[in-house]
């Protein structure tokens, strides 16, 4: 057989397995279709994320044993893929996510909702809290600690002021490029970003002789490549997909001083996930004036064999509150005793599914 003809039979057999891939997506399409009507009547959440590990997890199992060709994470790419249009199948949910279109949040968003889904840009954090509270959106997707930066206050903020709550995490390595229209870098007399990037990439501005351009903070990363894009003699720090986005050539990729640069996002919502058994709970403490509440808090999530992951000490109205993260579900029996014993000083801000890629 020709080459030619070859293509043509390999691609008549890749068309029969497509048709019957999609006879089998309607499929279960039909069945994704009953269950948003058992959910309608019964007040349901939609998105359930503990269930769409599990799915992933099962096929990636499977998928091993039979030696399959996929990888992890293109079954991931795929089904979050299918699980985001199963739930648009359900019923049409927005996520609203700290904009601008490419900023990292709208990366981190992609990554849980996937490329179908329906999004919203909301210019400040304390926006996307608003509006996940008034309803306009189903989804809220934030970002809360960065390796190099610490807390992001506004997000804690949020978090004192409404009462959502946390129904994942998301974690992204962070990476960011020097992009602009000049031809030699001595041309950028100015560089636009977030100041935090700034800080992120100081080692780079330093060793390129790009600390004697002026540093212009700006309220997004994706802002700077639009302005840089337009602004002659000027270069911006941005995400790859922003320089993209605004048609910006990438000069240097990776430019941030540390190779384990990330960010922790939190998707936050109006509803509480059931135990999914590898989970992990955040929560905000604020103790009374009294000598050794701190310690006798800890000593009781000690005694109840309860793992810290994480506390962070934050200020909110001249008040010192503490961000805490520990292993399990607010729902597990030892967890469920302490937290009651504190709900005087505790506020719970979610249980969720524990992410691999930790910070
Ligand atoms: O199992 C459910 O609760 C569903 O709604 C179905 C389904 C799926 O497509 O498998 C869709 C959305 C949920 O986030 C989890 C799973």
């Amino acid at each position: 057989m020709s080459d030619e003809n070859g293509l043509l039979e390999l691609r008549n057999q890749l068309d029969t397995i497509d048709n019957k891939l999609l006879d089998l997506i309607n499929e279960r399409m039909q069945i994704v279709h009953k269950v948003g009507a058992l959910k309608a009547k019964s007040g349901g959440a939609i998105y359930r994320p503990e269930r769409e590990k599990a799915i992933i997890e099962r096929l990636e199992k499977i998928n091993q044993e039979k030696k399959g060709l996929l990888n992890k994470s293109a079954i991931e790419a795929l089904f979050l893929e299918i699980f985001a249009i199963s739930r648009n199948l359900e019923l049409p949910e927005n996520i609203g996510y700290l904009g601008p279109e490419g900023s990292f949040t709208h990366q981190a968003a992609e990554a849980r909702f996937g490329a179908m889904s329906s999004y919203i840009p909301i210019s400040s954090i304390k926006g996307v809290f608003k509006e996940v509270d008034t309803k306009k959106v189903k989804f809220g997707v934030v970002p809360i600690e960065n390796s190099s930066n610490g807390i992001v206050n506004d997000t804690i903020n949020g978090f004192s002021k409404y009462n959502l709550k946390i129904i994942a995490e998301v974690v992204l390595d962070i990476h960011h490029t020097l992009a602009s229209t000049c031809d030699k870098i001595t041309d950028i007399k100015k560089i636009y970003s977030k100041d935090i990037a700034f800080d992120q990439c100081r080692r780079f501005l330093t060793n390129f002789g790009l600390d004697e351009a002026e540093l212009i903070p700006i309220e997004s990363t994706t802002k700077a490549a639009k302005i840089a894009a337009s602004e002659p003699n000027s270069a911006a720090i941005c995400p790859h997909v922003g320089a993209k986005l605004y048609n910006l050539p990438i000069l240097f990729e990776n430019i941030e001083d540390k190779d384990n640069n990330k960010t922790r996002f939190f998707i936050i919502s109006d509803f509480e996930n059931a135990p999914s058994g590898n989970d992990k709970t955040s929560i905000l403490v604020k103790f009374p004036n009294e000598q050794g509440a701190l310690v006798r808090f800890l000593n009781d999530f000690n005694d109840a064999k309860i793992n810290l992951t994480k506390i962070k000490s934050h200020i909110v109205e001249g008040n010192s509150i503490f961000f805490i993260d520990f292993d399990g579900h607010k729902d597990d029996e030892n967890v469920k005793k302490v937290l009651e014993k504190h709900k005087n000083s505790v506020k719970i801000l979610g249980s969720y599914v524990k992410e691999v890629n930790d910070i």
